[in-house]
């Protein structure tokens, strides 16, 4: 179990199956499923992520901890961790589904009234988070649930970091590679407006369905994204001023001129975003969507799990649901990372310090680990289109060095 042990993390010894029925499963991430639950003394239906004994106890230790301090609207409620003797039960608030779920089920993005009023409440989220020297590091459609209300919850605080009061920055890399600020991907200090970042690069996915740059891979992504111009929305004419300025702010490039989520809140973009009722139409699309493709998978024989212990003997098939355009889980080093569109984390304290990789950023450093692992199987195939990646990276540093040189040249003659 690692060094930490599961009683420090429990709240009450109770046997969870005493206190919760599992019902359908509906989610999954890199440590366990998440199940809809109802609690059999309130009948309250809340969420329960189920971890297993060998999952990653000190990240979620860290989670658990960080949930327990957090007392927001707009932050997923903690109820509670219990141990059934082979899986840690956390119990939490339940929500309908994610952003990403509900984009990707709608076949659709959100319209911009939409966005605005989600937006709005993810940066009140953060702006709390934020105050309480927290920062989130994974901001994404994807963690960002929302209840049938319409009422938006952040979650997943997996790799989120607690910022010392006499240390304001953090170095460790992590996040998912498409949201990353550029100075993350570059391995430099940053602070709570990287989350910033995460927050335009999710406005633009909630309005084109993926995040900018999405067939790129996310080893080439992580060079370009320090040296390309800040993304933009697909079809920016298709948007308003002010939703294209949001976007702007959220996504300058010099962290020290981005805008504080605070500051955002003040932003004409957010200050005209309706009420959460702009939500109850898609959430109602979206329900009426999920029961007609179970009531399609119950004709064809396709069932969903009702009862816990039949899950835990391995006999459910999981809940269908669309193919997700991106693997939104957490990879972690050990954890394959085929396609590299999940979460990444690097533990500070993984890297060795004062040796010639260390200006390489952190992720890099451990794609080039995975890659290594995976020598025998290099082919020329692989080789070539490495060769490519490295060709496409030059030219975008001299084209960067030219404007550079341009810049140089203007001051010195003005
Ligand atoms: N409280 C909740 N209510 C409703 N659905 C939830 C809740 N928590 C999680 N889910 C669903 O379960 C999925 C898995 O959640 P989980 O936090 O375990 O992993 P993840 O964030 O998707 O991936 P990872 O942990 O690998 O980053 C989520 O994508 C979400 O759709």
């Amino acid at each position: 179990m690692g060094e930490i042990d599961a009683s420090t993390l429990i709240t009450s010894n109770a046997d969870p199956t005493s206190l919760f029925q599992l019902l359908d499963q509906i989610g999954e991430g890199s440590y366990g499923a998440v199940f809809k639950a109802i609690s059999k003394q309130t009948n309250e239906t809340v969420a329960v992520k189920l971890i297993a004994i060998d999952g990653d106890w000190d990240e979620v230790n860290k989670e658990i901890q960080i949930l327990k301090t957090l007392d927001s609207a707009q932050i997923i409620k903690y109820h509670g961790s219990y141990w059934d003797g082979s899986d840690l039960w956390i119990v939490m608030e339940l929500c309908q589904d994610s952003m990403s779920g509900l984009v990707e089920t709608l076949g659709h993005g959100l319209d911009e009234r939409q966005i605005a009023y989600v937006m709005k409440e993810t940066l009140v989220g953060l702006t709390y988070l934020h105050s309480n020297k927290k920062i989130h590091r994974d901001i994404k459609s994807g963690n960002i649930l929302f209840k049938d209300d319409g009422s938006i919850k952040l979650a997943d605080f997996g790799v989120s970091a607690q910022l010392a009061n006499t240390i304001s920055k953090r170095k460790t890399m992590i996040g998912s590679p498409f949201w990353m600020a550029p100075e993350v991907v570059q391995g430099e200090e940053y602070g709570t407006v990287a989350d910033v970042w995460s927050v335009g690069i999710t406005a633009i996915e909630l309005a084109d369905t993926l995040p900018p740059r999405s067939d790129v891979h996310p080893m080439r992504l992580i060079f370009q994204i320090p040296v390309l111009p800040s993304p933009t929305l697909a079809q920016p004419e298709d948007w308003s001023d002010e939703f294209n300025d949001f976007i702007a702010k959220c996504l300058a490039k010099d962290p020290e001129a981005r805008w504080s989520c605070a500051m955002l809140l003040q932003h004409p973009f957010i200050k005209a975003a309706p009420r959460k009722d702009v939500m109850v139409d898609a959430v109602e699309e979206l329900i009426a969507v999920k029961a007609s493709t179970r009531d399609n998978n119950e004709e064809s024989g396709f069932f969903t799990a009702t009862d816990a212990s039949s899950t835990m003997a391995g006999t459910m098939v999981p809940t269908p649901g669309p193919t997700q355009p991106f693997d939104a889980g957490t990879v972690v080093p050990g954890f394959d990372d085929t396609d590299g569109f999940g979460t990444v984390m690097i533990p500070s304290g993984t890297v060795p310090a004062n040796n010639n990789e260390e200006s390489k950023p952190a992720f890099l450093r451990h794609m080039e680990a995975e890659e290594t692992k995976d020598k025998g199987k290099a082919d020329v195939d692989v080789l070539m289109r490495k060769l490519d990646d490295i060709r496409s990276n030059i030219a975008m540093l001299q084209k960067e060095e030219q404007a550079v040189l341009k810049e140089i040249s203007a001051r010195n003659n003005a």
